[in-house]
């Protein structure tokens, strides 16, 4: 399988938490999530991997080049990045904020017909339709969060990374949204992201990375590493496993 974003080793340091000794690889098509317990250092990971931030030791390697002399249009072509928190000092049309995603290809000041008709499309795919002249500030988080998600889309990378994917999304646009990447991967597509919710991660992704206190717990097919004694571990508490009935896949519940 060919490997798009190999990380080795990488440590990185905040004052008060440590980024340590960190190894993962996203292969094409694949769906990788990252679990782990609040402040355990998942959107750490995430910044790192899109040159948010400087690693202080250990190698990024996108589409096999270091990620240190990647350009931020090279990037831009290659990830797009739906963050945890966006808040735009600006009053946008959500049509604006789609198109800022795509500002590395954007050849004329003008939004041609075509590019109207991309951006109408990506606000469909995630049930916005009509929304292109709101202003993003006055939408519900769950409407902001799917924008924002439109823009990833928009941005027609090969790889997405999403910071917590079902952040301020009811149940089902939660699965709306992981069903549309899901569907991304069949198609080559390589999704990253963090998860709160396991059991959403342990239906959808092919692999996960359990992260805790800045280290990788444990790592994994969800079937194989989502067990009573791993989830323990992880987060310090008892909880029962069960087997999803129809899908087979491991459950997490209290
Ligand atoms: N800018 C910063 N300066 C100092 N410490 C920071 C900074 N950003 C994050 N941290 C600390 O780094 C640790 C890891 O934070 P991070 O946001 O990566 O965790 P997380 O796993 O994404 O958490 P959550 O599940 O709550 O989103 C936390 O202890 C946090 O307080």
């Amino acid at each position: 399988m060919k490997k798009i974003l190999e990380v080795k080793n990488l440590s990185f340091d905040y004052e008060n938490f440590n980024l340590k000794n960190i190894n993962l690889t996203i292969e094409k098509g694949k769906f990788i999530g990252i679990i782990g317990p609040n402040g355990s250092g998942k959107s750490t990971t995430l910044k790192l991997v899109t040159k948010l931030l400087k690693p202080k030791s250990g190698k990024i390697l996108l589409f096999g080049k270091n990620l240190e002399n990647c350009t931020r249009t090279y990037i831009a072509s290659k990830i797009s990045f739906v963050r945890q928190e966006f808040n735009p000092v600006f009053e946008f049309k959500v049509k604006d904020i789609i198109e800022l995603g795509a500002l590395h290809r954007k050849k004329s000041f003008f939004t041609s017909i075509e590019n109207q008709q991309k951006i109408k499309n990506c606000l469909d795919m995630v049930e916005l339709s009509g929304y292109e002249d709101r202003y993003f500030s006055t939408l519900s988080g769950g409407e902001q969060r799917r924008v924002l998600i439109a823009r990833s889309l928009y941005q027609e990378t090969p790889i997405i990374i999403v910071d917590e994917l079902a952040a301020h999304l009811d149940i089902s646009h939660a699965v709306q949204i992981v069903e549309i990447l899901k569907k991304l991967t069949k198609k080559g597509k390589s999704i990253l992201s963090a998860f709160h919710n396991i059991n959403i991660a342990s239906k959808y992704c092919d692999y996960i990375y359990a992260l805790k206190d800045g280290q990788i717990l444990f790592e994994g097919a969800p079937k194989d590493v989502i067990t009573i004694e791993n989830i323990k571990k992880l987060y310090n508490k008892d909880f029962h496993i069960i087997n999803h009935p129809k899908y087979n896949y491991p459950i997490v519940t209290v």
